[in-house]
């Protein structure tokens, strides 16, 4: 198993994401904990595991893959696939699967792997959370960056194969600005799912 250590919880939100996107920075605005972040893609090595709200809920931060400076590609590899395995074995527990992209950037990174004839990751990992069942929430980040900010959702929507414009998938693509505590887009589509979860497990209880 990946990640050896992970508390025995029964829900969990997990943050997935390429690294130095800002899946730390949102962490600490979501649970009001702080945890390590940095300049240099490549800071979060190990799971960041956070109890919430109760006593079996938690929120997860997963090392970020793809491309980091002066960590050879082997290892990177190493980081995607642990990641991969981790959200795989915990796909029953996993309430939300939340991928975290550089709204500045995630544009012109997508369409540079496809020139290349890649998949590129943030595609990829949006169809895999898919495959396993759990329905991806997309937080956009550094949108203090962004100017043409309807216009760049509209291309992340295009290229993650949803018909735009981007307003019709409120609770799926989440624009925010961690590092400020912007994030109110994403909370509301997390409470959302925290509704449907209750939802049907009264359901399955009356069933
Ligand atoms: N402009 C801007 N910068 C941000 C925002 N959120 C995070 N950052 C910055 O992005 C950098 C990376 O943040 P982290 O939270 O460490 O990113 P990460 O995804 O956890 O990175 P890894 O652990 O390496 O995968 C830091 O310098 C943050 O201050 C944001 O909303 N806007
Ligand atoms: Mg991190």
């Amino acid at each position: 198993m990946p990640f050896e250590n992970r508390p025995d919880r029964g829900d969990e939100v997990v943050l997935v994401g390429r690294s130095n996107v800002g899946k730390s920075t949102l962490m600490r605005e979501l649970t009001g904990h702080s945890f390590d972040t940095g300049g240099k893609p490549g800071v979060t090595r190990q799971p960041n595991h956070y109890d919430w709200a109760g006593p079996d809920f938690m929120f997860t931060d997963l090392p970020g893959f793809g491309f980091m400076s002066g960590v050879e590609e082997g290892k990177r590899e190493q980081i995607k696939t642990d990641v991969v395995r981790y959200v795989e074995a915990n796909a029953d527990d996993i309430l939300a699967g939340v991928l975290v992209v550089d709204g500045k950037a995630v544009i012109d990174i997508i369409d540079r792997h496809r020139g290349n004839g890649d998949i590129p990751h943030d595609v990829e990992m949006f169809h895999f959370l898919q495959d396993v069942g759990i329905d991806p929430i997309v937080a956009v980040n550094k949108m203090d960056k962004v100017d043409d900010r309807d216009e760049r959702l509209d291309e992340l929507c295009d290229r993650l194969g949803l018909f735009p414009p981007w307003q019709q998938y409120q609770e799926t693509i989440c624009p925010i600005t961690a590092k400020t505590g912007s994030i109110e887009p994403l909370e509301s589509a997390l409470a959302q799912r925290f509704r449907d979860a209750k939802r049907d497990e009264l359901l399955q209880f009356v069933s």
